[in-house]
C-alpha cells in the first residue's frame, strides 16, 4: 500500500441515469422511422450488449447514444459528459499515420494520455503505419484508443470485436468493466458474446428498430448465487489499481463517494 494521498480525481464521479424517452428517429422526412418509441435508461455501472439482425437499427441506436445525432421526436436525457465512441468502420481514409492522429485527437481531448492504451492494446508496431494502411482489426483499435483515452462516462463500441486479434480481444471485457467500474456507462454492439463473461450483462435487442430488453439472463448468469455488497476502505493513491484488479477478477467495482 502506498502513502495516503488526501484527494485525487478519477475523471468520473457523477453518477448519471440516462433516460430516453419515446425516443424515434428517421434519417429524412418522408422516409420511414429506424427506431421507434424507444424507452430506456442506462444507469451508471451498466455494461449493455446490444444485438439485432442487419439493418435492425443497431448503428443508428447507437448514434442517438452517443450524441452523434439528435432524436426526430423523444428526448434523451443524463448522457455523461464526456463520451467515446468507437464506431463500426474507423474512417481509416485520413492522410495521417496513427500516431499523428492519436496525438492530434489527444489535443482535441484537451491533453488526454493515449499512449498507455496504445501500449495495453499492444500497438507500438502499428504508430507509424498510415491509417489507410490498417487492416480491419488494426483500425478498430486505433478506434479503440481515441475512445478510451479521454475516460468516458459513456463508452460506445460498435462490433468492437469485429477482426480484433486475440489479446485484443480478451482485454475488452476487462476495459469495459473498468469504465463501468469507475461509474460509465458502457454500450456495445456485439453478435459475438464477447462481453458474455462480465457478470450482470445487460442484454438489449433491436429488432425492426423497436429495443427489447432480454428478460432471460445469459447463459451464465442463469441460477446466478446471492450477491453481497461490500464497503472497502484503502489510500486514495490505490484506488484505481484496485477497482482494475477487482474488475479483472469478475467483480463490480465502483468508487462511492469521493475521497477527502
Ligand atoms: N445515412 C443513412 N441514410 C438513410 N438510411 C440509413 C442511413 N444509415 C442507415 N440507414 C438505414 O437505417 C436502417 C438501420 O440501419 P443501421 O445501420 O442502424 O442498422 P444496423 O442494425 O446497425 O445494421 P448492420 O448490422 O448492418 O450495421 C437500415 O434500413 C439502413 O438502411
Amino acid at each position: 500500500m502506498g502513502p495516503f494521498i488526501p484527494s485525487m480525481r478519477l475523471g468520473i464521479y457523477r453518477y448519471t441515469t440516462m433516460r430516453l424517452s419515446q425516443v424515434s428517429f428517421r434519417y429524412r422526412r418522408r422516409d420511414r422511422f429506424v427506431i421507434h418509441d424507444v424507452d430506456a435508461h442506462l444507469a451508471a455501472g451498466d455494461v449493455i450488449e446490444l444485438t439485432g439482425v442487419n439493418g435492425a437499427g443497431k448503428s443508428t441506436l447507437l448514434r442517438l447514444l452517443a450524441g452523434l445525432a439528435a432524436p426526430t421526436k423523444g428526448t434523451i436525457t443524463g448522457r455523461p459528459g464526456v463520451v467515446g465512441f468507437a464506431p463500426d468502420r474507423f474512417p481509416a481514409d485520413q492522410p495521417f499515420t496513427v500516431t499523428a492522429y492519436l496525438r492530434h485527437m489527444s489535443r482535441v481531448r484537451g491533453g488526454a494520455r493515449w499512449e498507455p492504451w496504445a501500449e495495453r492494446l499492444a500497438m507500438e508496431h502499428l504508430l507509424a503505419v498510415p491509417l489507410g494502411e490498417l487492416s480491419k482489426g488494426s483500425a478498430h483499435k486505433v478506434g479503440l484508443v481515441q475512445a478510451l483515452m479521454a475516460e468516458p462516462g459513456l463508452l460506445i463500441m460498435d462490433e468492437p470485436f469485429a477482426g480484433l486479434d486475440a489479446g485484443t480481444r480478451e482485454a475488452l471485457p476487462s476495459i469495459a468493466a473498468e469504465v463501468a467500474g469507475r461509474g460509465g456507462i458502457v454500450i456495445v454492439s456485439d453478435h459475438q458474446g464477447g462481453l458474455r463473461p462480465l457478470p450482470r450483462l445487460r442484454h438489449w435487442s433491436v429488432v425492426d428498430g423497436h429495443l427489447k430488453e432480454s428478460t432471460t439472463a445469459a447463459p451464465d448468469q442463469e441460477d446466478s448465487p446471492p450477491v453481497a455488497t461490500v464497503a472497502v476502505t484503502l489510500p486514495a493513491a490505490d484506488l484505481p489499481h484496485f477497482l482494475a484488479r477487482m474488475c479483472d477478477e469478475g467483480y463490480r467495482a465502483r468508487e462511492i463517494e469521493e475521497s477527502r
